[in-house]
């Protein structure tokens, strides 16, 4: 491992501090280096270094809340002003944008957090073991090759996320189990946990290894729901499952929830425009990870629209949040989901909130599409809202957005990369970006969500 001094020009996209440092070819990208800070770092592989000293301060620096900032993968900017990373992700955007789009377009001003800390619904933990034995459960050593380290606190989510993990590595010693390993051994592999910022409402979700000799038995299933109920103030409210995750070679993986102890979902509520929504989330759905950051964002999103509409398509749909947001200024809307159980929490979603003239459909977006266009009752959409996973939009998506040709389509990302990427697909077809959104739905982290609205030309 060889020391030398490094000064932070930049940042890189995953939130190191990069700069060039005397006998190194290559900028070395520093973990938790800040942009003017003079540092004195171990590099420990070619171009990955760690902070030994600080020998001037940037004024950018501030100091992190929690005690596992300087090695934790979860937030890579605690130790950087809120401020400085909204300008940081706003120059993102732009670089991400600016590059290749050469007509007008307005880009607003990120959308700030109210709340930055404790602002997360959601959490997921990682059961690892070294060759000794010692367990660990917790989040991820930034930089590292999925090492986990044991979480006593983390100040994105409640106190009660710790308690509960705190429960868990009490529970695991005593169980006699294994953490999961690659080679396909071993039973415990991650622990979900979700706690509603509006309701309360709690959910708790291990995941253990499908193969029959790693199952667990009755006793340590009990025992794990016992020491659950402990964190909770209000202990039948709170949701258990165990999911069962198998994996066999040259299969796709498959998963099996088992429903162990209280209510079967979790209801949040969001306040959009004045009016509040409920929504109903199952163990496996996906809902907005920041719920007060989700209202900004939908509101946005709406304003950006003029209606009214004739027919919105919501692709992505999850548990029907954009649906049911947008459901006021259409005759119509059609939502497609590939997750049946966010499909069937989109339905009951759509009762909840008195919404009459949605229409849920369950599969994959490029070949659903295909399918309603052969309908001959079909109306094509004046509005196309796609709010895609991190890896954006695939080829058959695409071809559907090509071939149902909306007027406009409102493209919510939280992955601006990709999301850059395929509206570079869709400008040479007709389409130009007129305006971009960026939210800040993750402080201290690199993350960023956008909003992009395409208009037919
Ligand atoms: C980022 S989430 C957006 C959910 C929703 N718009 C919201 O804000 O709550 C992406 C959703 O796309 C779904 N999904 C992923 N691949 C899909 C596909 N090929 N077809 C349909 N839905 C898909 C996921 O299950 C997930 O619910």
């Amino acid at each position: 491992m060889k020391e030398s001094v490094c000064c932070i020009q930049r940042f890189h996209k995953k939130g190191y501090g990069t700069g060039k440092s005397p006998g190194f070819s290559k900028p070395l990208h520093v973990i938790g280096g800040v942009i003017g800070d003079e540092l004195i770092v171990e590099v420990k592989t070619k171009q990955r270094a760690f902070i030994k000293q600080i020998t001037h301060l940037s004024p950018y620096r501030t100091v992190p809340k929690c005690s596992h900032a300087p090695s934790c993968g979860g937030c890579s900017w605690q130790q950087v002003d809120y401020l400085f990373q909204l300008e940081q992700k706003q120059q993102r955007v732009h670089e991400l944008f600016a590059c290749f789009i050469k007509e007008q377009f307005i880009l607003k001003s990120i959308l700030s957090c109210d709340q930055i800390w404790q602002y997360r619904n959601k959490m997921e933990f990682s059961f690892s073991q070294d060759r000794s034995g010692q367990q660990f459960l917790g989040l991820i050593f930034a930089g590292s090759r999925g090492h986990v380290f044991n979480l006593q606190e983390c100040w994105l989510v409640s106190v009660w996320f710790s308690s509960v993990v705190a429960q868990v590595r009490l529970w695991w010693k005593q169980s006699g189990l294994s953490a999961y390993r690659l080679d396909n051994t071993g039973s415990l592999r991650t622990l979900i946990v979700r706690q509603s910022l509006s309701t309360s409402d709690r959910l708790v979700m291990l995941t253990v290894s499908g193969r029959p000799e790693y199952a667990l038995n009755k006793q340590q299933i009990q025992q794990f729901i016992q020491k659950i109920l402990l964190t909770a103030p209000e202990p039948e409210k709170v949701s258990i499952f165990l999911r069962i995750q198998q994996a066999i070679k040259g299969q796709p993986t498959q998963f099996f929830e088992m429903h162990l102890h209280g209510p079967d979902h979790m209801l949040e509520k969001l306040n959009i425009e004045g009016k509040t929504l409920t929504f109903k989330i199952s163990p496996t759905s996906f809902f907005q990870p920041n719920p007060r950051q989700a209202e900004k964002l939908f509101s946005s999103a709406l304003q950006a629209i003029q209606g009214p509409k004739k027919h919105i398509l919501d692709l992505y749909a999850g548990t029907a949040t954009l649906s049911i947001v947008f459901a006021k200024i259409a005759d119509r809307v059609t939502a497609i989901e590939l997750n049946p159980h966010a499909v069937f929490d989109a339905k009951v979603n759509k009762e909840l909130n008195h919404i009459k003239n949605l229409e849920i459909i369950c599969g994959d977006v490029g070949s659903k599409v295909q399918e309603l266009k052969n309908d001959p009752d079909f109306i094509f959409p004046d509005l196309v809202i796609v709010d895609p996973p991190r890896t954006g939009l695939d080829g058959k998506a695409i071809k559907a957005l090509l071939e149902l040709r909306p007027q406009e389509i409102l493209y919510i990302s939280c992955n601006p990369v990709t999301q850059a990427h395929d509206i570079q697909l869709l400008m040479p077809k007709g389409y130009q970006l007129v305006l971009l959104q960026p939210v800040d739905q993750f402080p201290h982290t690199v993350h960023i969500e956008t909003i992009a609205l395409l208009r037919l030309f």
